[in-house]
């Protein structure tokens, strides 16, 4: 699935041009996630639909479900902008970040120079590298840029393989550990258990994907987990705040 994905990618970058420039007010990814409340950050995702699950949400108006993650208190909102696989939209990102004073992470495949330029054109305060879809040193490249552009990065990584070849490389300020196989869609919250032990301490983790539970949450904060990134278990939720509340309180507080 990931090749294909990328090889959709590779036809939209060549047909890609970039808005108009519009000022937007930067918050820093980082910060926010250290800086939170519950037992770890939560950057909580709006996302319609997927490859493994297909549609998630029926009734999705993307400003409304970020406005409601806001008010709840999540420290980071992850748009997919990706139409193909995802339904999504760059325009999602750009009309969340009018409504919503946290960070914003563009949720995309990104493989070349012109989305990262395209993502601060658009409104994003970070972007997520997959360290699946890239070389190392290309990685390093684009995160590189990112920087450059006042931009953050979640530089993403399943396999421990991966996590070597990028961290021979670099050490990502804020490293995400994808519980998800991207070529299977296998979803172990074992995986933030094997990899956290090789990250490097600097790093912030992230455990990604297939987190549902506020036992889940414990569960991966046990293994080294500093934030949690969530979609599914929060777009089916018919009260968005409610679910946050669920999801990093548990169900009886
Ligand atoms: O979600 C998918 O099916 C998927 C398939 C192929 C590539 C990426 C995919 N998901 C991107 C993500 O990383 C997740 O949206 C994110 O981690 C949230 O996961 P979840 O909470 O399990 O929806």
């Amino acid at each position: 699935m990931l090749e294909t994905i990328l090889a959709v990618k590779k036809q939209e970058i060549d047909r890609l041009f970039l808005p108009e420039e519009q000022t937007f007010k930067h918050y820093s990814l980082y910060q926010s996630l250290k800086n939170s409340p519950f037992e770890a950050g939560l950057i909580a995702e709006v996302k319609k639909a997927s490859p493994s699950k297909g549609i998630i949400r029926e009734d999705f108006n993307p400003v409304r479900i970020a406005h409601d993650y806001n008010e709840a208190g999540v420290q980071a909102i992850s748009v997919l902008t990706d139409q193909h696989f995802f339904q999504g939209h760059r325009d999602f990102l750009t009309n969340i970040k009018q409504v919503v004073d946290v960070p914003v992470l563009r949720k995309d495949f990104i493989i070349d120079s012109i989305q990262v330029a395209e993502s601060a054109y658009i409104g994003a305060d970070a972007i997520l590298l997959i360290g699946e879809a890239l070389e190392a040193h290309q990685l390093h490249e684009l995160y590189l840029q990112a920087q450059e552009l006042g931009l953050e990065a979640l530089v993403e990584v399943h396999s421990e393989e991966t996590l070597e070849k990028v961290l021979a490389q670099f050490t990502p300020e804020i490293l995400g550990i994808n519980n998800r196989n991207l070529h299977t869609f296998e979803t172990k919250l074992s995986q933030t258990e094997r990899m956290a032990k090789l990250a490097p301490k600097e790093s912030l983790l992230v455990s990604e994907s297939g987190v549902f539970t506020y036992e889940d949450l414990q569960e991966v904060v046990g293994y080294g987990a500093e934030a949690v990134l969530v979609g599914e278990s929060l777009m089916r939720q018919q009260n968005i705040k409610q679910g946050v509340h669920n999801l990093m309180k548990g169900e009886n507080a």
